[in-house]
């Protein structure tokens, strides 16, 4: 097994009485698109911080790429992207001037190849002499992975990027971001978007006040915490609420169900039951239910 590009171990941190981080073990293979998903405040930016060395643990340890962040804070920033939640940016300089200015926080001087390259894949070719005050929120956006990227580092950070962000643009930057994993890049990925981390991530780890509460497969999540549905709509919905179905004041009549295997007696019983079929449709689990299931358990 190869060196995993983060590990996260017993990692503790408080603020005041409260637990933001209450002992977070986690880690993230090579080459993987993983999501870090949980509710408002269930620490996610606290444990992206904390790896990107802005916010010191109470306990625990971190790795990027096997540099402790804390120990080997140098090299374990050189190997880490962060493209943080909040725009926050100096509005005095251009786009190719930021980009310019980030590279020299890492020591590199004559980087001015890579950051046309970076421009030109963000569509921010047009934009490189354009004040950082004059741009859209979006166009902003692109400029904050654009500095996440000006090192080359293999492990990339997105906390929330899309949030506020037209379909144009987000559908632009998951194709980038895309193209960085396929290239070999580590990605990981917070967002309160759950169908884009479910098309995207291939493993996911759920945080729920301060600790981690699930940990899968995307496929596996889905697979465990889902249930299908079928919705019928009944000339007799009553025979299917007594059946167990929900119903809903069309005349449809919702049925959970967890394989399909159990989709034949069910509309056998219907059948016998005398309850009209008139229409149906199958609904697939989605990581929306799952993440809901998730959070009333845990
Ligand atoms: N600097 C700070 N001082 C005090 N409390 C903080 C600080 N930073 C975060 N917190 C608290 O720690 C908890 C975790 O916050 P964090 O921002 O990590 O959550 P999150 O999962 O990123 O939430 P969101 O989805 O809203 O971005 C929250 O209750 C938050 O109020």
């Amino acid at each position: 097994m190869s060196l995993p590009a983060i590990r996260v171990r017993g990692v503790t941190k408080r603020y005041g009485a409260l637990q933001a981080l209450a002992g977070v073990d986690l880690e993230v293979h090579q080459g993987e698109f993983f999501g870090l998903l949980g509710p408002n405040g269930a620490g996610k930016t606290t444990l992206i911080s904390a790896l990107a060395g802005l916010v010191r643990p109470d306990g625990g340890t971190l790795e990027v790429m096997g540099h402790d962040v804390v120990g080997d804070y140098r090299n374990a920033r050189r190997v880490l992207g962060v493209v943080p939640q909040e725009l926050v940016f100096d509005p005095f300089f251009n786009v190719r001037e930021m980009l310019r200015i980030q590279s020299g926080y890492f020591g590199l001087r004559h980087n001015d190849d890579w950051i046309d390259e970076i421009l030109a894949s963000l569509d921010l070719t047009a934009k490189a002499d354009v004040n950082m005050r004059a741009l859209s929120g979006g166009m902003k956006r692109r400029v904050l992975v654009a500095q996440a990227l000006v090192h080359r580092p293999p492990v990339i950070v997105l906390d929330e990027p899309t949030a506020g962000v037209d379909v144009e643009l987000r559908q632009g930057l998951w194709q980038f971001v895309r193209k960085l994993n396929r290239d070999g890049h580590t990605i990981v990925l917070t967002t309160h978007y759950l169908e884009e981390a479910e098309t995207l991530c291939g493993r996911i780890a759920m945080l729920k006040a301060g600790r981690v509460v699930a940990l899968d497969t995307t496929a596996n999540l889905l697979e465990r915490f889902a249930t299908h549905t079928l919705q019928a709509r009944l000339a007799n919905p009553q025979a299917g609420v007594a059946l167990g179905g929900r119903a809903d004041e069309d005349g449809w009549v919702a049925f959970a169900f967890d394989s399909y295997a159990d989709v034949e007696p069910l509309l056998a019983r219907l059948r016998e039951a005398g309850a009209g079929l008139q229409e149906m449709q199958l609904g697939e689990p989605d990581l929306e239910h799952v993440f809901v299931e998730v959070m009333q358990r845990a």
